[in-house]
């Protein structure tokens, strides 16, 4: 692999909605900068530098309070990229690191320490090589208290992920909905399954994020306004109000083809959560219950 790429647009517009005072961008990543924390050697992508500057200043420009930081994948189980942007925040981040399996209590101690409230499984054969259950299981026995587990995955496995998820002993955030089909609609097959596991234990969170990837038109969506994403979605968060969070999910890992304006990313608040209520629950109270929970 050699070369880097950038998958983020160079200059977002100003979105036309504007969150509620508080509101934290609960998905996105910092890449690097490489120099100082190199990616890992088993990544699948090699994204340019994306440090935490660049996520604070489109923090500001978007009228975002806070952030949490999911560890992306090409940093592999080094959290350290992840860290140091929340050490640069001023408290004004948290966030979800990917820890080899056999890490020890004292380095989860630490993480805690950094601001780490969750530990990230990523099911995607496109972005980790193996992602043993077993040894996941066994790390999520013994997690500093208050912590959850985050967990990535498509559509297409989410039967055969049940019983893992039914074996994890603390909540659950599901990333990008596990990925469904928005072009089947709001009562397709893949958001009934969806609405099926959010039934089945009511500590299943997820974030109905990334229209751009879901409803990209390269996969046969709408591409950007996201219209297909906006009308399967919406009634996800009218039925499940206190287990969503939202997030940007910049600098949009991997994508290259159509790099969203992150200034039309959050047009898409208002369109899923088109009340003041929802907006607040979803932006402000929701992730500060899990990422802030001494504060709320
Ligand atoms: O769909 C993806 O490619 C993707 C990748 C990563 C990552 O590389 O960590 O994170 C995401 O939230 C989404």
């Amino acid at each position: 692999m050699s070369d880097r790429i950038t998958s983020w647009h160079p200059n977002p517009s100003k979105p036309g909605y504007t969150p509620p005072a508080g509101a934290v961008d609960a998905h996105c990543h910092v890449f690097g900068p490489m120099a100082q924390f190199p990616f890992s050697p088993k990544a699948k992508y090699l994204p340019e530098d994306a440090g935490p500057d660049m996520l604070f200043a489109l923090r500001d420009h978007l009228g975002f309070e806070k952030n949490v930081i999911v560890q992306a994948s090409c940093h592999g189980t080094d959290n350290a990229a992840t860290l140091d942007a929340i050490a640069k925040s001023n408290g004004k981040a948290r966030g979800v690191a990917v820890v080899d399996p056999a890490i020890s209590e004292d380095e989860l101690a630490k993480l805690h320490e950094g601001g780490i409230r969750g530990i990230r499984f990523n099911f995607l054969k496109r972005l980790v090589d193996n992602a043993p259950k077993d040894k996941f299981l066994e790390v999520a026995q013994r997690l500093p208290k208050g912590w959850h587990v985050v967990i990535y995955f498509e559509a297409d496995i989410l039967e055969e992920m049940r019983p893992f998820m039914e074996a994890i002993p603390v909540p659950l955030v599901v990333d990008h909905m596990g990925r469904p089909d928005v072009t089947q609609g709001p009562d397709g097959p893949d958001m009934r399954a969806f609405r099926s596991l959010l039934e089945s234990r009511d500590d299943i969170w997820f974030k109905p994020t990334c229209p751009d990837r879901l409803d990209a038109r390269k996969e046969g969506g709408m591409g950007d306004p996201w219209d297909n994403f906006a009308k399967a979605v919406a009634p996800l968060v009218a039925d499940y109000p206190d287990r969503c969070i939202w997030g940007t999910d910049w600098p949009h890992p991997n994508m290259q083809d159509e790099v969203p304006d992150d200034g039309h990313v959050v047009d898409m608040i208002p369109r899923i959560a088109p009340t003041p209520e929802l907006q607040t629950k979803l932006l402000v109270a929701n992730p500060n219950r899990l990422y802030w929970a001494e504060q709320t």
